[in-house]
């Protein structure tokens, strides 16, 4: 994985890359049986990018650009270099689906004051496939790249033993926060706030970021399993999705954990789905949503109930709006603007955002990073997707044995802060799972 960068010296090795020629795309398409099922078996041990669900989707290696971006403008910053990018950019694309010709994976932190800032990155390979069409992507600045080498790589190494510590705040430092947030609400100063810890995982071995990614994607199909710069996950949460004029959205908020019997599980899903803590605290989410996206849209779909979505670990309540993209012949706003403006959600920041933001800084004691921030992809016209890096961890660039895991958990007047914590264990267990040893 590459390591972060330092902000202003890479932004301008994109100028000095641009210089050097434009960017050139060539999309061939490949016979979608001579692909392992497993796209993650092409990544190479040094690292990649990653954006898959129910093994379709994209893997991607080689740097060819970065671009890093910090502050409340990251998003806007790093959507017009790419748009710079590939208004010169000569592209061949035999392929035409999205995903194929030139794309950019992203990773932006949650807050605007933070250090992580955000990146784009620009890979000088993509392999990706959709359905039964499969494709390779080569990239290049100034001059047809080489075709590219795409092989079946050595399967990943254990990382070993893992041993776990606290994060910023010990899990009774945290009840605590949750406790005042608790107090706050009932005082009347906002109505939802999410509350998020960190655990401190230590690999035995050098983790090779591959091991994560095979042991999310095969748990969680249902999810996007992600890694961008050094971020790695598996969200259930598609912040959206801009294909061709149609947005859609996936929103979760509202979380029952499952016991592992069936039967107990479906008994769970009932409570959860009329649970009027967790239904308030959906509403708010998907207001929060419907109400940044609809600018947007001509017309938009909310269903008016929301179903259970079940995952191994944790059950959800979810609902997936649509939208139909106002603007003439595909001239409307990059998924990646979209996301700008529907970041952060009433699922990972609280109602209202202002003053749960605020509150968040104050008694969450961490910075978040890129939890919780967009994560995704983006292409030559705009469309892509973008999760909500949710179930995930940030290698440290600096020590290849040590990562940080993320959860969190809406809180609203009823919340309990033990049940919160229950539920923030319930959260980390993919994470913890993907790094165990077999
Ligand atoms: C914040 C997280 O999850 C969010 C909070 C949820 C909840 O409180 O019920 C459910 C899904 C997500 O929107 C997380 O996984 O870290």
């Amino acid at each position: 994985m590459s390591t972060h960068p330092s902000s202003g010296r890479h932004a301008e090795e994109l100028h000095a890359d641009q210089a050097a020629g434009p960017l050139v795309a060539r999309t061939v398409a490949v016979d979608v049986d001579s692909l392992p099922a497993d796209l993650l078996d092409l990544l190479p041990a040094d690292g990649g990018l990653a954006w898959l669900r129910r093994g379709d989707g994209m893997v991607a290696w080689g740097e060819l650009l970065r671009v890093p971006t910090a502050g409340p403008e990251r998003f806007a910053a790093a959507e017009g270099a790419w748009r710079r990018l590939v208004a010169h950019a000569v592209v061949r694309d035999e392929v035409g689906v999205p995903g194929s010709g030139p794309v950019a994976f992203g990773s932006f932190a949650f807050a605007a004051g933070s250090p992580a800032g955000g990146v784009l990155v620009v890979p000088r390979v993509v392999v990706g496939r959709r359905g039964h069409v499969a494709w390779v992507t080569t990239l290049a600045l100034g001059g047809v790249a080489a075709p590219p080498v795409v092989v079946v790589q050595d399967p990943p190494a254990a990382p070993g033993d893992v041993d776990y510590a606290d994060g910023s705040l010990d899990p009774t430092a945290w009840q605590d926060a949750v406790a005042t947030a608790v107090g706050r609400i009932r005082a009347g100063e906002l109505e939802k706030v999410v509350l998020a810890r960190d655990v401190v995982a230590r690999t035995a071995e050098p983790l090779d970021a591959r091991w994560v990614l095979h042991r999310l994607s095969d748990d969680y199909p249902t999810c996007w399993t992600f890694a961008v710069d050094g971020l790695l996950g598996a969200t259930p949460e598609l912040l959206l999705r801009s294909e061709k004029g149609l947005v859609t959205s996936r929103v979760l908020a509202g979380t029952i954990r499952r016991t592992g019997d069936d039967e107990a599980d479906m008994a769970r899903a009932a409570i959860l789905a009329h649970s009027s803590k967790d239904l308030e605290e959906h509403e708010y989410a998907v207001e929060s949503l419907t109400h940044a996206l609809d600018p947007f849209c001509s017309s938009t779909n909310v269903p008016e109930t929301p179903f259970v979505l079940h995952l191994p670990n944790v059950l959800h309540l979810a609902t997936d709006v649509t939208g139909v993209l106002r603007g003439v012949d595909g001239d409307h706003p990059t998924s990646l603007a979209i996301a700008a403006a529907l970041h952060p959600t009433a699922a990972v920041a609280g109602t209202p955002t202002t003053a749960a933001c605020a509150l968040i800084g104050e008694v969450e004691g961490m910075d978040r990073a890129r939890y919780a921030g967009p994560v995704g992809w983006m292409g030559a016209d705009g469309d892509g997707e973008w999760g909500i890096a949710l179930r995930s961890a940030e290698l440290d660039p600096e020590d290849a044995h040590r990562l940080r895991l993320f959860a969190g958990c809406g809180i609203v007047a009823a919340s309990d802060p033990r049940a919160e914590l229950a539920e923030s264990e319930a959260k980390l267990e993919p994470m913890r799972h993907a790094l165990a040893a077999d």
